[in-house]
Formats: C-alpha cells, sequence, structure tokens
C-alpha cells in the first residue's frame, strides 16, 4: 500500500500574486491538492517581511517575561480569551479537561462602532504598557498576514472553480486572530497528562503559521500516522479548519495536529509560535457549496459562524 509522503507539499505564493496564468493556474492546483490531501501546506514568497515577524517575536517574547501579576493584569475573562492575555493552562482541546501547557495573547480586529460587520460583543485589544512596540508591530503582522490570507482564500476559491472572491469576501473585516503563543520550559510547569497542544482542529476557515521557534508541531495524516511539520524561517505553514472543511462539505479537511513536549522536560526548552486564524465575519452563513452536495453527502446544516464560534469556544473552556 502507498504511503503518504512524510512531508507536506511546499508552494510560493508570489506565482500565483504575480506569476503568468500557467503558474497561477499550477499553484492553484498544488494549493488545492495539498489542502485536499493535507490540510495542510508550506507556502514560500508570502511577502511578509522577515524583519517584522523578528519584531514581533522580540515583543512577545519581553512581554512572556514579565512575572504573573503583570500578565494577568491583561487578561480580561468577559471578553472570552478573544483579547488580550489567556493565563497557561487555560486552554483545553475539545473533549479533554487538562488544559494545555501554554500561555497566550490574542490581537484581533477592533472594526469602529456602527460598522457593519462589527460582533455584538465588546471585546477590544488590550496593549501590554510594558512592551510599548508590541501593538504596533503586532497590528502590522496582523495586518500583513490578513493580506497574505486573502490571495490564499482567493486560491482556494479558483481550486473549486467558484467567484473568486467567495472566501475573501468572508473573511474581509472578519473577526480573525492573531494568537502570540509562549510554551514555558516545562521543569517546574509539567503537569502529568498534558500537552504543549493536545490534538484538535482549527475552528475557523484557515490558519496562517509563522515558523515556530522550536519543534514540535505534528499532523495526524490520513493513514493514521503523526509527522513532524516544520515551521521553517521564511516559510509559513497554512491549514485548514472547521469552517472550510464545513463549506466545502469536507472535500477540504480540517486536520488533526498538536504540539508534542519536548523530549527532555529538564531542558530549558522555550517554544514560541505565532498562528493566525481567519474567521469569517460573524453573521455570514456557514452552508456548504452546491457543487460539494450529492445525495449521499447532503451536508451539515447551515450556521452562522457567529454560532458555530461560540459552541467551540465553549467546548474548549474560554467561554462559560
Ligand atoms: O504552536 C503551534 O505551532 C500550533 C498551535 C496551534 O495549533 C493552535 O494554537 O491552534
Ligand atoms: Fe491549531
Amino acid at each position: 500500500m502507498s504511503r503518504a509522503p512524510r512531508r507536506i507539499p511546499l508552494v510560493n505564493l508570489s506565482h500565483y500574486r504575480s506569476g503568468n496564468s500557467e503558474e497561477r493556474a499550477r499553484f492553484v492546483r498544488v494549493f488545492g491538492e495539498a489542502l485536499q490531501e493535507f490540510g495542510f501546506v508550506s507556502v514560500e514568497g508570502h511577502g511578509i517581511e522577515d524583519g517584522l515577524i523578528r519584531r514581533t517575536y522580540a515583543d512577545v517574547e519581553a512581554f512572556f517575561r514579565q512575572g504573573d501579576a503583570v500578565k494577568h493584569r491583561y487578561h480580561v475573562p468577559e471578553f472570552g480569551g478573544q483579547r488580550g492575555y489567556t493565563p497557561f493552562g487555560r486552554e483545553h482541546a475539545k473533549n479533554r479537561t487538562v488544559g494545555d501547557l501554554k500561555e497566550f495573547w490574542h490581537v484581533g480586529r477592533d472594526l469602529p462602532e456602527g460598522h457593519p460587520r462589527r460582533p455584538s460583543t465588546a471585546a477590544h485589544n488590550v496593549w501590554p504598557e510594558e512592551v510599548p512596540s508590541f501593538r504596533t508591530h503586532t497590528l502590522a503582522l496582523f495586518n500583513a498576514l490578513d493580506d497574505a490570507a486573502s490571495v490564499m482564500l482567493q486560491a482556494i476559491a479558483e481550486y473549486f472553480g467558484i467567484a473568486r472572491n467567495t472566501f475573501s469576501d468572508m473573511a474581509e473585516d472578519g473577526t480573525s486572530v492573531l494568537r502570540v503563543i509562549h510554551y514555558p520550559p516545562l521543569k517546574d510547569k509539567f503537569v502529568p497528562g498534558a500537552v504543549r497542544a493536545a490534538e484538535h482542529e482549527d475552528i475557523n476557515l484557515i490558519t496562517l503559521l509563522c515558523e515556530g521557534t522550536a519543534s514540535g508541531l505534528e499532523i495526524l495524516t490520513r493513514d493514521g500516522e503523526w509527522i513532524p511539520v516544520d515551521t521553517l524561517r521564511g516559510q509559513i505553514v497554512v491549514d485548514s479548519g472547521d469552517m472550510l472543511s464545513r463549506i466545502t462539505n469536507g472535500v477540504i479537511p480540517a486536520t488533526t495536529h498538536r504540539v508534542v513536549n519536548p523530549p527532555s522536560l529538564a531542558e530549558d526548552n522555550t517554544r514560541y509560535s505565532m498562528p493566525f486564524f481567519v474567521h469569517p465575519y460573524p453573521e455570514c452563513v456557514l452552508a456548504p457549496l452546491p457543487g460539494t452536495v450529492t445525495p449521499d453527502k447532503p451536508g451539515e446544516p447551515p450556521i452562522t459562524a457567529d454560532a458555530f464560534l461560540k459552541q467551540r469556544l465553549r467546548e474548549i473552556g474560554l467561554i462559560k
């Protein structure tokens, strides 16, 4: 029996952005097939400046180095973890009760009051005064990832042969969030039975993962085998989430992934990563694309992105 390759495909986004029609068509095919087969794909030529990623990581590290008393000042429980700081061990994967061995911070999109796509929740960004450049850098990275994501969503729509703006319109002014994660050394922090990020599927349309600062990310292939995914410098790892899977009636899967603990708990092995979760606007209806529906596979009933998100945030312990 043939086994799936142990490496996810690599594509170059500049071939889609500025290539000739042949290069664009090839990108659409390889990118779409990679998502369909693995739910994961590596992307280079994404246009996100390396220096911006470095500057953001420097600020993220400076923030997480602060003591718990400082960090907890930025935890706002009524924002349901959608903005600011979420303490160590708070989030757990769906169907698990033990929290993940991580702490994180969310930067979101703050739309002006009265904007038709503004969510009904009052959550808004908060900023750590201890790291003055955190705001500028994380917002610049948010915007750069948002632009790249929009282009990738256009390529996915082309793969399905539908209007190119179908998915990018859903994400325009959507509730996307940049999550900056700190996985501390496990010497003093280890909780038996817990892992850095327990196996899960992402909730959203697609996720763009800037390279992590250490290994540990793994995906579950269709053959039921866990394979490591390296997020190399200059590459962004893209994966598809449950919302895209729902809209494509399972054609593009939301692949299970996890972040494993380092081999030795004694070493000083910190890890940072920065996933950007691309979400639709709250009232966007998630319904299966007509071309993917068959009598045996009618698809899931339509649901708004907001209702779907709230259901999942409850399941992972971020809202009650
Ligand atoms: O830290 C990573 O590399 C992945 C994190 C992740 O899968 C998530 O936060 O959903
Ligand atoms: Fe994830």
